[in-house]
């Protein structure tokens, strides 16, 4: 994938979205071949690559007893974020949640932990984002400026590798889309052409 792309994977459920967005970070090993990020093999346990990349991937990452905002704060704060507390502010307000900034994440309905989850990977700078359905969960508005967010961070030159079941979603984001099915991935180009795909 190029700087400034964005791919989306679509396919049944249980086809290996997951499991591919999950190798592409190092959280899996891949079974063959090696996975390289800015010609390095991919390493989560290197300050560069986790410097470079966020990642949405689980629905319930957080810390019981961390607020949302504080949550947000840390992840900026630890990215080197100068002027985070406003950062973090924008962020709350832009996902809809300045009023549950103070709520722990089990007080949360399950779309606010998503958006609090998709803040978390935008408070701070990145040059790859891995997102495991990012639409999931949200209403239609948030998936709407959800994606032309992203539509942004890749007009800008950020590199975005999603899995979606949401066609509008695909429509709006992804250059190409790669189908996961039957062991294997098959490249669409471009994106739109995801309407005329039938999911099994
Ligand atoms: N932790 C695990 N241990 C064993 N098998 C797993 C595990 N996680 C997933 N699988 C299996 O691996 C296959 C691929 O799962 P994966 O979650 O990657 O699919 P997916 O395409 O993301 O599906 P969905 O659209 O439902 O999210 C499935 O058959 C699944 O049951």
């Amino acid at each position: 994938m190029l700087p400034g792309t964005a791919v989306g994977l679509v396919g049944p459920n249980g086809a290996g979205k997951s499991t591919v967005l999950q190798t592409m970070v190092g959280l899996l090993p891949p079974l063959a071949g090696t996975v390289t990020f800015a010609g390095q093999p991919v390493d989560e346990r290197s300050a560069d690559f986790r410097r470079a990349v966020a990642g949405v991937l689980d629905d319930d990452a957080f810390f019981p007893s961390l607020t949302g905002a504080e949550h947000l704060l840390l992840t900026a704060r630890a990215h080197g974020v100068t002027d985070a507390e406003q950062v973090v502010a924008d962020e709350l307000a832009a996902f809809g949640l300045t009023e549950r900034a103070g709520a722990l994440p089990s007080a949360l309905s399950s779309g606010q932990r998503r958006r609090l989850a998709l803040a978390g990977a935008l408070v701070r700078p990145a040059r790859l984002l891995v997102l495991d359905e990012p639409e999931r969960r949200l209403d239609t508005a948030m998936r709407r400026t959800l994606a032309d967010r992203l539509a942004a961070l890749v007009a800008a030159g950020a590199t975005v590798l999603f899995a979606s079941h949401d066609p509008a979603f695909l429509g709006t984001l992804a250059d190409a889309v790669l189908v996961v099915a039957d062991d294997e991935c098959r490249l669409v180009e471009p994106a739109d052409a995801v309407a005329d795909l039938r999911e099994g």
